[in-house]
């Protein structure tokens, strides 16, 4: 289908347009789609044109086609043609570069950004009945790690929409740490940081018992980029002996249930390279919920590891998605 004349700007549904804080559904999923397709044609583009994540930022400093590209008036009907078969856009590098700059533009759009994270927000309920860090208190308190008596525990929730989840409101966990990569402005309690930019703790003072990544791990572009969100995670979690340490981790199903590349047996297998254990797994309709326990002791190396450092088809099927995670080598 072809996918135009939406920009994810939409109109006078962002925050910064002032009072109107709601979306409705239809426009929500349209919202929320557009900026997937967005971010799938910028890995794409960025693919064939053998850049890194890092080149639109560069490319935006002088690069011609790139400006041109980002100069194209939104919803153009032959660049959204092009980019619904950008697969098939052959090899020039200057038509490529200039796609890139109309993706590129649309999806640094500040307002749009808003408007994403509004619907994403809007469609926490819609998606699966309620924030998924729900999903997260409930198994802490069954495993006897929350401590309600007043020495809750410290969280860093990775991808935060919202101060009113349940991570923020059970006293389960506090302090809560909230980041984003974007800011929807009007969520003063959420710091807008790229979690692969985060200065790594120097002491414990900077750690977490817990570390939540929901919906976050699906939404970094390439596979070596998750592996590398993936290894990071354990630096932010306590290292303290006896601490309760622990990571959340919320997929699209589909990532674990009709991956050519990854099953749930190979997350555990990856994430127990690295030195984690599955100790909670659910999955719902539409993603899965997973939680891992923490050991310094138990990372892995050599093979162990290196299994987890290529990609490698482990079945096939019609309809299947390509969905990767890669350590590093
Ligand atoms: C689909 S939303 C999910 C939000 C929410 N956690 C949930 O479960 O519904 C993904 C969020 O992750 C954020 N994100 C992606 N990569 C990130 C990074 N490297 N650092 C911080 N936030 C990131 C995006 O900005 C986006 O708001």
């Amino acid at each position: 289908m072809l996918r135009r004349g939406t920009s994810i700007t939409g109109k006078a549904v962002g925050p910064r347009r002032g009072a109107v804080k709601t979306i409705k559904p239809a426009k929500t999923r349209k919202i929320i789609r557009r900026y997937h397709f967005l971010t799938q044609c910028q890995q794409k583009l960025l693919a064939k044109l053998k850049l890194g994540p890092e080149a639109p930022g560069t490319l935006q400093l002088g690069d011609a086609a790139f400006l041109e590209g980002m100069g194209v008036a939104p919803g153009d009907e032959e660049v959204e043609r092009l980019l619904v078969q950008v697969q098939k856009v052959g090899e020039d590098k200057r038509a490529l570069r200039r796609l890139l700059g109309y993706v590129h533009r649309e999806l640094q759009d500040e307002e749009g950004l808003a408007n994403y994270q509004l619907a994403s927000r809007q469609g926490q309920d819609a998606r699966r009945g309620g924030d998924s860090s729900k999903v997260l208190v409930e198994w802490m308190k069954e495993l006897g790690a929350a401590r309600e008596d007043g020495n809750p525990l410290s969280a860093l929730e990775i991808g935060s929409l919202s101060c009113d989840n349940k991570i923020s409101t059970s006293g389960v966990f506090n302090p809560v740490v909230r980041i984003d990569l974007n800011n929807s402005n009007d969520d003063k309690g959420i710091t807008k940081q790229d979690f692969m930019q985060r200065p790594l703790p120097r002491s414990d003072t900077d750690r977490f018992n817990v570390v939540s990544c929901s919906l976050v791990l699906n939404f970094v572009p390439t596979p070596s980029g998750r592996g590398a969100m993936c290894e990071r995670l354990s630096q932010f979690l306590l290292r303290e002996p006896d601490q309760p340490r622990y990571v959340f981790i919320v997929l699209p199903l589909p990532c674990l249930e009709n991956s050519r590349y990854m099953t749930r047996a190979h997350l555990d297998g990856l994430l127990g390279a690295l030195g984690y254990t599955s100790v909670r797994y659910r999955a719902a309709k539409k993603v899965c919920y997973a939680l891992y326990s923490w050991s310094e002791e138990d990372v892995k190396t050599g093979k162990e590891r290196a299994a987890y450092t290529r990609r490698k088809q482990l079945r096939d099927g019609p309809g299947m998605n390509n969905f990767s995670i890669q350590l590093d080598k």
